[in-house]
């Protein structure tokens, strides 16, 4: 049963990718190895040995994919730049060829009246920086802003929506907490370090934009509102942890200049005294905010857990993604909605909203995938009841337009509206870039 559902008429209907996931060709043209091109070479590191030396095969048929978008109906195309394309030693002189890419990709979505909108970084740092210490450096900060500015500059006039980070979160999770993206750390003490350098890197970026760049800014986080296990008071403060650790480390800084006093608690003796001048260049604003949302967790206090002391509790009886995300939509609304509350009136988009699952094989050019269908039908429907209660929501990104490298889980988890057979590189739109099309032409009228 469809609702008919109004969405403002300025609404921006999109989807998103990221650069190593779907380009491959990670050498070719200049191009240095990023930190990824690494990481996937570290036994285990990566599931079934999966690499993005071709992922997608986008470097060279990116044409076609701008077509394939087109088709699809796309208003905007959110994508990310590889760094170490543009600059391979990740600073110094910049690569010609590697910018001439994203200039003729941009160039290709303008002329088809597909709005560019560009992250900076989404996770694949050269290997150079990575080598001096990656974002634990204080210099990546100053790397990063000058990348940033060079794009800025080399893109001008044709690319009105930027975003400097794609998920600062999980790179200093994965990346320094946890060791299962790169650089492979368990360290508590260079976690917050990196996550600090990661919002000092923003913040300069957005003053070398306000300095030349034309258009608006923004920041994509990744949020997953968090319930408590039980009213008991243990779980309580697990969730307050929890929610500090995740969804307020990097919005409190860039919005309201400081960090959550749990941080504290969290990492103590490791948590670091910074400089008030870097919380000053942290909060320089922004004009709008990406917003990622796949799922909710519930919490419990779980003392072994150290050092959030919190864990997650398996909702066994609701519905779950390939990821073993349950499929939460409420989440979504509560997202935008408590983004308002506690931050402002900010313009925000959702950067990405997606799910995989188990898909068939495409037969005669086909592709049945109700329960993504559902997945967006549901969760489209709480963007609209969040707009309805005041969310100030621009637009919202699909996530994917292609089956692509899922990081750890390498090809075995596919979230694209259109299918990727990667022995062949066919594409084969989904029933869920059919609804897509449906929705976007309607405006959200027919979900
Ligand atoms: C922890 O979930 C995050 O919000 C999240 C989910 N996802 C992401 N972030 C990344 O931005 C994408 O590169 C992933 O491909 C995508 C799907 O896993």
């Amino acid at each position: 049963m469809t609702h008919k559902l109004q969405f403002p008429a300025d609404f921006i209907w999109g989807v998103a990718t990221s650069a190593y996931q779907i380009e491959g060709s990670p050498l070719a043209d200049g191009a240095a190895p990023s930190n990824w091109h690494r990481f996937c070479r570290v036994p285990g590191a990566v599931l079934n040995g999966d690499t993005g030396d071709i992922a997608c095969d986008h470097y060279r048929r990116w044409a076609d994919d701008v077509k394939l978008m087109k088709e699809l109906g796309l208003k905007a195309y959110r994508f990310s730049i590889a760094w170490s394309r543009i600059l391979p030693n990740g600073q110094g002189k910049p690569n010609e060829k590697g910018l001439d890419f994203y200039r003729n990709l941009v160039d290709a979505l303008v002329a088809n009246d597909i709005e560019p909108f560009v992250t900076l970084h989404h996770w694949d740092l050269p290997i150079a920086l990575d080598d001096l210490g990656g974002w634990a450096n204080r210099d990546a900060a100053h790397w990063f802003a000058d990348y940033a500015h060079l794009m800025f500059r080399t893109l001008e006039g044709r690319v009105q929506h930027w975003t400097t980070l794609n998920e600062p979160w999980v790179i200093m999770d994965a990346g320094y907490m946890h060791g299962v993206h790169p650089p492979g750390l368990r360290s508590l003490e260079k976690a917050p370090v990196a996550a600090h350098n990661l919002l000092r890197g923003h913040g300069l970026a957005v003053q070398a934009f306000r300095a030349d760049g034309k258009g608006q800014i923004g920041l994509v986080v990744n949020l997953e509102p968090k319930y408590a296990a039980s009213n008991g008071p243990e779980d309580a403060a697990a969730l307050a942890r929890a929610h500090a650790y995740m969804n307020r480390q990097f919005l409190d800084p860039v919005f309201l200049g400081a960090y959550p006093d749990e941080l504290a608690e969290i990492f103590g003796h490791d948590w670091p005294r910074f400089p008030e001048d870097d919380l000053k260049l942290i909060r320089e604003p922004i004009d709008f905010l990406g917003i990622n949302y796949y799922t909710r967790s519930v919490v419990r206090s779980d003392p072994t857990a150290a050092p959030l002391c919190a864990s997650p509790v398996a909702q066994t009886g609701a519905e779950h993604t390939e990821m073993k995300w349950e499929v939460f939509p409420a989440g979504l609304k509560s997202c935008l909605l408590w983004v308002k509350r506690r931050y402002g009136d900010i313009p925000l988009y959702i950067t990405e909203n997606g799910a995989a699952f188990a898909d068939p094989e495409p037969k005669n050019g086909r592709l049945e995938d109700p329960r993504r269908v559902d997945y967006f039908r549901t969760h489209l429907r709480a963007a609209h009841e969040a707009l309805q209660q005041g969310a100030n929501l621009k637009g919202y990104f699909a996530w994917s337009l292609v089956d692509n490298f899922e990081w750890s889980c390498g090809f075995a988890r596919r979230f694209g509206l259109v299918h990727v057979d990667y022995a062949t590189q066919k594409r084969t739109p989904k029933d869920s870039a059919s609804f897509y099309r449906q929705v976007i032409e309607s405006n959200g009228e027919e979900i």
